[in-house]
């Protein structure tokens, strides 16, 4: 099954075009779309889980027609929202036995089967009677994600699933993500680029409710071989750097700036040349459309 986008376009009343005529085929596995806040990440992602309307274009799940058969889509989508709430005076088990009964999940034994097993998957088990509201923001994610996979989605969404996690739990999180089927489109919508980099076969860069790039990180790594330069400078001619190169980057190392500069030769002969990676890539291509 495909995820095919065609020439999706959306203006809020506000006047901000949040997407803009936007392309995309996405095949079983993990997808990765990264872009900056404000990019239109969540409009793209909100659309697909048919929670809002587009101006125009077409989306197909396989034969589903996403923008008119809804309720098709919604058997079939496991989603998790920038914001997911969840009822904090409610322990784990019985939420998801709700939520799983909302999913169509009738029987009583085989809910309970599948919310446990869930439960166990997601490395909740011990916390399954605890209150939502004293879970740590990594068990909140966690639980999302058990919520997402009720009833064996073909479409998987997460949007920005580990902004706010701290290392270990973002690890945990992202060993999980990639545990769930390969027989499953799964949509990682993040501004992080190494969670793209460690989970996803395949990617967008979108910047301004465009799509700038896509293909595997591979590809996104060919196409700014050679073209990376590094050079370490004082805080105060950074201005300079600015104005006169595509700087794309600045890192801060022991209080100076090194800085990454996007160019077919070495800028002005005193940048050493890097193997760019993906960071260099997100940021080349948004430094473009800037
Ligand atoms: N309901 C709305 N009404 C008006 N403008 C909106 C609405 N939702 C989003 N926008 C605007 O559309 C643009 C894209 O927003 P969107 O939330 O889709 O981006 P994003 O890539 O998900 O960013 P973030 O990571 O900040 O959520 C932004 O300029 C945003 O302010």
């Amino acid at each position: 099954m495909q995820l095919i986008i065609s020439n999706l376009n959306k203006t809020y009343s506000n006047g901000v075009q949040a997407l803009k005529d936007v392309n995309l085929t996405i095949n079983q596995g993990m997808f990765g779309l990264l872009g900056p806040n404000g990019a239109g990440k969540s409009s793209l992602m909100r659309t697909i889980a048919t929670l809002q309307e587009p101006d125009s274009g077409s989306i197909l799940l396989g034969e589903i027609n996403v923008l008119t058969q809804k309720d098709e889509v919604r058997k079939t989508l496991g989603y998790l929202p920038q914001e997911f709430g969840v009822y904090p005076k409610v322990d784990a088990t019985t939420l998801l036995n709700h939520l799983a009964v909302l999913k169509g999940i009738t029987n009583a034994s085989e809910r309970k089967s599948v919310v446990e097993a869930l439960l166990q998957k997601t490395n909740l088990w011990d916390a399954r009677k605890k209150n939502l509201g004293g879970y740590s923001g990594g068990m909140k994610q966690r639980f999302g994600i058990a919520q997402a996979l009720l009833a064996n989605p073909k479409l998987i969404i997460v949007d920005e699933p580990t902004a706010g996690l701290d290392p270990a739990e973002r690890n945990r999180f992202l060993n999980l993500l990639s545990e769930l089927g390969e027989n499953t489109v799964v949509i990682l919508s993040t501004h992080i680029v190494e969670d793209v980099k460690e989970l996803c076969s395949d990617m967008a860069i979108f910047n301004k409710g465009e799509v700038l790039f896509k293909g595997s990180p591979d590809e996104a790594l060919n196409e700014i071989v050679g073209k990376i330069w590094q050079k370490r400078i004082n805080k105060a001619e950074l201005s300079d750097f600015k104005q006169n190169f595509k700087v794309i980057s600045e890192k801060l190392i022991g209080g100076n700036p090194i800085i990454h500069v996007l160019s077919d030769t070495n800028p002005d002969g005193t940048f050493e040349a890097v193997t760019g990676d993906l960071e260099d890539v997100y940021f080349s291509k948004i430094f473009a459309n800037a």
